[in-house]
């Protein structure tokens, strides 16, 4: 519908003349402006609609925006008859509104409501007409619209028209005024919160090199408070280094001056004039033709410090990885060789004597050291394992006993070393034989005088830590060799403790292969429910090295092999052997004893594996003359403590005879 409108009353009032008309469009503008003219916002919409609708002699006037969506509007002002009425939100479907916020003006001189039934506030409200105008910004976007609405015809009449127009555009203007307002505080409230959230100290100067702003992480960083500052010169906040750097990055036309990075090298003075290390930025822009530098600071300490503490965190992080992994292990097996040995490793622990654990590879010395630590006071401490074979000799020395920042090339933290994360709690040398001789000099001291220092460093530092070392190495015959100093090894030998191997403790392969069994069952997610007893009988008689290791892995090997939950002598894959001792015959009918995952095996088979045992030791003795100990003693050829034997053979009611 064009848009051609003559006001109600000029048409009630029937003959009016040019002049009349100029002069209501006169009055009208008038009080356009002089309502308008000193108000923004909400007073202005406010005196607007009721400008428009006095102006145009129509009951209803109102002007919207769109409400966060483009089918929904919300009034900024709205005006009925006589007084401001609640400014509501709508939706625009079924609305005379809907084309207008589309884009197109519209006028419905009469039967508004019944053009659009749908919209049915129109007919209670008793609306006959309708005029509107969509709202556009500069670029010619819509923004809203100004309507006004009246009970009774509204006929087309262009000068009525105009002065619409008028007070549409004055409505537009104040629409995209208020928009970028809005724009612009939101854009400050982000800018002012990232500010503010930011961890760099964020500082502006203006091009007389004056303080316009600072956030709170310069606040913090530079010791000072941001009303203090403002407006001050930065001066008293820039060292030699800092200030020469922006000497000279200023002096360069602004146009020419790129951004600024400079990750170390400069100095920055808190506001007590003590210096910090800075990594700094500067970037110049122009606003409103000043110039302005940004400076963007940060303590350098404060990274040093966050770097050392990442680092430590990491280094704890990996011990206590492998002291859970450490825990979840228990000693299985009652051979009177892991009684004997807990037996001990029970006194032991309660006290703070080093611990030297011999024996051969896979023993289970880690197992051992691990469990003194559990049973010891200092549980609650960390135990830290250190591998003195893993490490090249150059580096146990730092790993020892940590290092200062600069200390060595890639040295470029400080590092606390083993024995500081230990202090407190245990330190288990493993491989305590592979040690060079400096760092076995180096050791020798902490253990005597409970102090060392950091590789680099020269503050003495002291710890309380219990050592426990292990090796598999002939530390004696080492030192005869000069391969290890007599001082060390007579401090870490002060409770030693032979780890018998495999071989000497047959009678713990039935637990042991439960036990191995009951941890695959969980990793593999397969039931296995034991092995058969002719496996048992295979597993018993294979010549075992020392070596815990190699059983486990047969019967890991096995487990995956296997077809059935009941691991069979076939599964086990051991090439047939000779057996070095008699084993007893198994009983013929079935169904054979099996060795159940997890669990203890049963008492018949513990009656058949003493009866090995007592043969395997009647043998030995028999080869060594009946002679106990000494290197050509059972007990050395049975590879057990000559104590453990003797309780052996009392414990089977074997008789030692020497011929
Ligand atoms: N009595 C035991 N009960 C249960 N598991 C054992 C026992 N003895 C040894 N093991 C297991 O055997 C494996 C080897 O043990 P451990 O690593 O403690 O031996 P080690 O003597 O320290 O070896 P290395 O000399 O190579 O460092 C580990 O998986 C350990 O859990």
């Amino acid at each position: 519908m064009p848009l051609a409108y003559a006001a109600p009353h000029t048409q009630r009032r029937g003959a009016v003349t040019v002049t009349t008309h100029l002069d209501e469009l006169d009055t009208g503008l008038r009080a356009l402006v002089e309502g308008t003219a000193s108000v923004t916002g909400e007073a202005f919409f406010r005196s607007l609609v009721r400008g428009v609708a006095t102006a145009l002699a129509v009951r209803w006037a109102f002007v919207a925006e769109f409400a966060g969506v483009r089918t929904r509007v919300r009034m900024l002002a709205n005006w009925d008859h006589d007084h401001f009425a609640p400014e509501e939100e709508f939706d625009l479907s079924g609305t005379p509104c809907e084309a207008v916020l589309c884009g197109e003006p519209r006028h419905y001189p009469q039967g508004v409501a019944a053009l659009f039934p749908r919209n049915t506030d129109l007919a209670v409200m008793g609306a006959e007409s309708y005029l509107a105008i969509p709202l556009r910004n500069a670029a010619g976007d819509v923004l809203g619209h100004l309507a006004v609405l009246d009970e009774r015809a509204m006929p087309a009449a262009p000068r009525e028209l105009a002065l619409f127009q008028v007070f549409a555009a004055r409505a537009a203007a104040e629409l995209e005024r208020v928009h970028t307002e809005r724009a612009l505080r939101e854009r400050e409230a982000r800018l002012a919160a990232i500010l503010g959230s930011a961890l760099d100290a964020v500082v502006c100067i203006d091009g007389a090199r004056r303080v316009t702003f600072v956030n709170p992480a310069a606040e913090r960083v530079l010791g000072c408070c941001a009303a203090d500052v403002v407006g001050t010169p930065l001066e008293r906040f820039l060292a030699p280094s800092f200030r020469a750097l922006l000497d000279h990055h200023l002096a360069a036309p602004a146009a020419a001056r790129p951004s600024l990075w400079v990750p170390q090298g400069i100095e920055a003075v808190r506001a007590d004039g003590s210096a910090f290390p800075a990594e700094a930025t500067l970037s110049c822009t122009r606003v409103d033709g000043c110039e302005l530098t940004t400076l963007i600071l940060r303590d350098l300490n404060d990274r040093h410090q966050a770097e050392a503490a990442l680092a430590r965190l990491r280094q704890e992080k990996a011990y206590l990885q492998a002291q859970v992994v450490g825990e979840a292990h228990e000693i299985v097996g009652a051979s009177a060789a892991i009684r004997e040995l807990r037996t001990q490793l029970d006194k032991v622990a309660a006290t703070d004597a080093t611990v030297l654990l011999l024996g051969e590879t896979g023993t289970g010395k880690e197992l051992l050291a691990r469990y003194t630590h559990r049973q010891s006071p200092r549980r609650e401490r960390m135990l830290v394992k250190m591998n003195c074979a893993a490490l090249p000799s150059e580096l146990i020395e730092s790993e020892l006993f940590g290092h200062e920042k600069g200390a060595f090339s890639g040295a470029i933290a400080t590092r606390k070393g083993r024995f500081e994360l230990a202090d407190g709690g245990t330190l288990f040398l493993d491989e305590v034989g592979e040690l060079s001789l400096p760092a076995q000099a180096k050791l020798l001291r902490v253990l005597q005088e409970r102090e060392f220092e950091r590789v680099g460093g020269t503050r003495p530092i002291h710890v309380d830590v219990r050592v426990v070392a292990a090796t598999n190495r002939d530390l004696a015959q080492m030192v005869e060799q000069g391969q290890f100093r007599a001082d060390l090894y007579y401090r870490l030998n002060v409770f030693p403790l032979q780890v018998p191997p495999l071989r000497a403790r047959h009678d713990d392969i039935p637990a042991l292969v439960a036990h191995v069994l009951g941890g695959l069952q969980r990793r593999l997610g397969k039931p296995l429910h034991g092995v058969t007893a002719r496996a048992l009988a295979a597993l018993l008689a294979y010549p075992w090295p020392g070596n815990i290791r190699e059983l486990q892995n047969v019967v890991e090997r096995a487990a995956i092999l296997a077809t059935d939950a009941l691991i069979d002598e076939a599964d086990l894959g051991l090439a047939p052997v000779r057996p070095t001792f008699a084993v007893p015959p198994l009983p013929a009918a079935a169904p054979l004893p099996a060795v159940t995952a997890g669990e203890t095996p049963p008492g018949a088979d513990a009656a058949s594996l003493e009866a090995v045992e007592r043969r395997h030791i009647e043998a030995t003795l028999e080869r060594c003359g009946g002679v106990i100990e000494g290197p050509k003693g059972a007990a050395a050829a049975l590879e057990m403590h000559p104590s453990t034997l003797r309780s052996r053979l009392q414990k089977l009611g074997i008789r030692a005879r020497r011929r």
